[in-house]
């Protein structure tokens, strides 16, 4: 079965902002409290998605979520007008104020996990939202993230959007950036590589001492259940509770893997060579041959990894059957990784092209190319079953733009989640949005 990979980035929504919200990541709590600017960052964000989309790989996008989140500062005692609700809130709980304010559903990665039909017991393509219970900020997400799906996945003959999983701390779910699907190709079956931080019910297990891990294998196995995985072709490794400690509070911060390829930093795993075995196991079922492109630490650093996003990058499979990666420009700021990667690429292996990307707005909460975008492997009539409007193409590009310059400020200071203004602003822009992306009924307003 031909599939393709579509990329469904997060469009950055118009209250994109700086309020260090996010304990064990480091770029998150470096930037608490400086200046945003959020049109820079919808700009930089739809830069990528039309150049990717230029260069012929399938992309979309997923629209930002309604904000602020009056649901839950009215359900945390906030009462009165929305204005009164907003000004009460600055004064007694800015920091919450802060979350529900927050623009971090532009990181798609976490918006669900997602498993493509040939891997699945009925043959659909399986989405679980993330429950993303470790952060306050990103805890309500998943309503709307479930919503967005049922919207543009609606045809439950191709498509079938689970609930998130319960939001304790048993079942910690952080979505796809914990998660990889390998496979000879992406239309044929595969292997799906689930990687977490800590298991709730088993206390000998290896965990972190300083930052939280945020996903449990209890939740990775219940999705790998409620999307029908194959229990040969599904792989659970433990990431490496020393590299939380350092600030990789996602797997995707430190491995990417697409098609064959993993490419990973040696620290990434608990145990390196049971993870890298088990995936092998898994992958000769489907006669297919892992590609490991493994980064020794000798060449880059934890630190340099954390700093420079080398591993937060996009694995793009080219019709050549070489993968172009595409990395943030902090990448090439970086001494020791642009001298690995300059090696990589001419080594003849498998990762032949560099493409970059500034993307500096985002960086600075932590997210980079991979954290900005979910992976959806459809079939051509799976493609064509889905909403057509979220699909970048140069139109809807230079409408996004148009919109984005319409409503969005140029700065973001925390002062400004004050202003009953900018609460409005998001509205009208979300509601105009709807109308580009012809999703009307998309928020629950
Ligand atoms: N690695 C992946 N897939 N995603 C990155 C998510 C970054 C996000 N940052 C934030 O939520 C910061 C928000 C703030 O501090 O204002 C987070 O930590 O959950």
């Amino acid at each position: 079965m031909t599939a393709r990979e579509f990329n469904f980035d997060g469009l950055v929504g118009p209250s994109h902002n700086y309020a260090g919200l996010s304990f064990g990541n480091v770029a998150s709590f470096s930037n608490v409290r400086s200046a945003s600017n959020p049109k820079q960052a919808a700009l930089q964000g739809l830069a990528k998605m039309r150049a990717l989309a230029q260069r012929g790989f399938a992309q979309a996008l997923l629209p930002p979520q309604s904000r602020p989140n009056f649901r839950l500062l009215r359900k945390i005692g906030f009462t009165g007008t929305d204005a009164q609700v907003l000004e009460k809130a600055y004064r007694e709980a800015p920091v919450i104020l802060a979350c529900a304010y927050s623009a971090s559903a532009m990181w798609t990665a976490n918006a669900a996990t997602v498993s493509p039909s040939a891997d699945t017991h009925d043959s659909r393509v399986h989405f679980t939202p993330a429950n993303l219970n470790n952060k306050l900020h990103r805890a309500d997400e998943h309503p709307q993230s479930e919503r967005t799906l049922r919207a543009i996945f609606k045809d439950d003959k191709y498509f079938s959007v689970h609930p998130a999983l319960p939001g304790t701390p048993a079942f910690g779910d952080e979505g796809a950036a914990n998660h990889t699907r390998f496979a000879a190709t992406h239309g044929s079956k595969g292997v799906e590589f689930f990687v977490y931080g800590r298991v709730e019910f088993d206390p000998s297990a290896p965990s972190p001492k300083k930052y939280p891990a945020r996903q449990t294998f209890e939740a990775s196995a219940a999705i790998a259940r409620l999307h029908g995985l194959d229990p040969l072709r599904t792989v659970y490794a433990s990431q490496s509770p020393d590299v939380i400690d350092q600030g990789v509070f996602h797997n995707d911060v430190i491995a990417v893997g697409s098609a064959n390829v993993l490419f990973y930093h040696e620290c990434a795993f608990a145990n390196e060579a049971v993870a890298l075995a088990d995936l092998r196991n898994g992958l000769s079922t489907v006669n297919a041959e892992l590609v490991p492109v493994r980064v020794p630490v000798a060449d880059v650093t934890v630190a340099d990894a954390v700093a420079s996003y080398l591993f937060n990058s996009q694995l793009l499979l080219k019709d050549t059957g070489k993968m172009a990666l595409v990395i943030p420009q902090e990448c090439h700021e970086n001494a020791a990784v642009a001298k690995y990667l300059d090696g990589m690429v001419a080594s003849g292996g498998p990762i032949d092209e560099l493409l970059h990307f500034d993307l500096r707005q985002s960086m600075r909460n932590g997210g980079g190319p991979a954290c900005l975008r979910l992976r959806v492997v459809l079939t051509d009539e799976e493609a064509q079953a889905m909403h057509q409007g979220v699909i970048m193409t140069d139109d809807l590009y230079h409408k996004l733009v148009a919109w984005v310059e319409k409503h969005y400020r140029d700065t973001i200071e925390p002062k400004d989640l004050a202003d009953p203004q900018l609460a409005i602003e998001c509205q009208t822009a979300l509601d105009d949005l709807t109308k580009i992306l012809n999703l009307p009924g998309l928020y629950d307003l």
